[in-house]
């Protein structure tokens, strides 16, 4: 079986990577290196199993060679800043939407016959149902980044029930891990390590939200994707996330116990309400108990994946 992981020089993507070389899958990563590195693959660089293309999907003679000779796609390329959205909206469309368009085109005339889509938890907007089910609606984004995720989630349902293939949507929560590049935790070490006597919060740190740990991530990614093959449905969608959630402020305090700092905590006060940015969802948990019915579980809550993040991206011992 060789399988396609677009953005698999990426924090998540490489997580994956590494997950199907070692299933003993045939793998070609691919990946523009614009947030990815070559370090993140750099094991698998010279196996018989791994092929790497450095390319950007916004060109389709790219993304129609990427899929050639290719069984399974994990589609994780993409722009993951939802704050990029007010001063570029263009990018975030063409790095989330335009590439799954031309991802889906070259598909026609392929042999793919599994496409599975990393979508966000961004698409619920701000739900007023708390945990949030997939059939929660109307799908109301309030941001640029979470519209173009619901906008490629359409595309491939439609394209999947008119070329006949199978497309698995699943909707992240907070992924953190090592490797991580971006993201509150990634922000907070770095500001602290640039000034330890005061960390600047975004908004006013009653954001919530749930958190994943990326090693449970990618455990309930393939989970569920055994699960989907098993039940041989055309389209369908999964919450992956976490049962509780942290607020940023809590997340703030990690940090700084972690790093054995006491920073004042200086609060922008953000806008619409506190929120970091504009279209920052202010609270989000997801309803999980659908993936929790194929088997797969959460080891670390937010809390415990929030501090293992923090060791790892620190370096320590966990
Ligand atoms: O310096 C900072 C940085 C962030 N925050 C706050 O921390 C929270 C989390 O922000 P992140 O940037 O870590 O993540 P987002 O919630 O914006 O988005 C993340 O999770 C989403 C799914 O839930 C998407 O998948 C997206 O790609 C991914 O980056 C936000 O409420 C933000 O306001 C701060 O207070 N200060």
């Amino acid at each position: 079986m060789k399988v396609l992981v677009t953005g698999g020089a990426g924090f998540i993507g490489s997580h994956l990577v590494d997950a199907l070389m070692e299933k003993g899958y045939e793998v070609r990563a691919l990946d523009d290196l614009s947030a990815g590195t070559l370090e993140n693959v750099k094991r698998w660089l010279d196996h018989e199993r791994f092929e790497f293309i450095k390319g950007d999907m916004r060109d389709p003679g790219v993304v129609k060679k990427a899929v050639e000779d290719v069984d399974i796609v994990f589609h994780l390329a993409a722009n993951p800043e939802v704050r990029i959205g007010s001063q570029s909206p263009e990018l975030l469309y063409e790095t989330n939407v335009l590439i799954t368009y031309n991802l889906l085109q070259a598909m026609r005339n392929s042999n793919v016959k599994y496409l599975i889509f990393t979508s966000s938890s961004t698409v619920y907007g701000d739900a007023e149902k708390l945990p949030t089910p997939e059939d929660y609606a109307p799908l109301e984004p309030i941001s640029v980044y979470g519209g173009a995720k619901l906008a490629a989630e359409a595309l491939i349902s439609g394209y999947a029930h008119t070329f006949d293939f199978n497309a698995l949507i699943i909707r992240l929560a907070n992924i953190i891990g090592k490797r991580s590049n971006h993201g509150v935790i990634y922000d907070f070490i770095n500001k602290l390590k640039r000034n330890p006597k005061e960390l600047e919060i975004l908004g006013d740190g009653t954001q919530r939200k749930s958190y994943l740990h990326v090693s449970d991530t990618i455990e309930g990614m393939l989970t569920i994707f055994e699960h989907f093959k098993r039940e041989g449905k055309r389209v369908d969608f999964y919450n992956l996330g976490n049962e509780d959630w942290i607020t940023v402020r809590e997340i703030a305090q990690i940090v700084s116990e972690e790093m054995g700092l006491s920073p004042e905590f200086k609060f922008t006060g953000g806008i619409d309400g506190g929120r970091g940015w504009k279209g920052d969802v202010k609270l989000m948990l997801l309803d999980i108990s659908k993936a929790k019915r194929t088997g797969w579980r959460p080891r670390l809550n937010s809390y415990e994946a929030v501090r293992r993040t923090v060791r790892e991206l620190l370096g320590k011992d966990l």
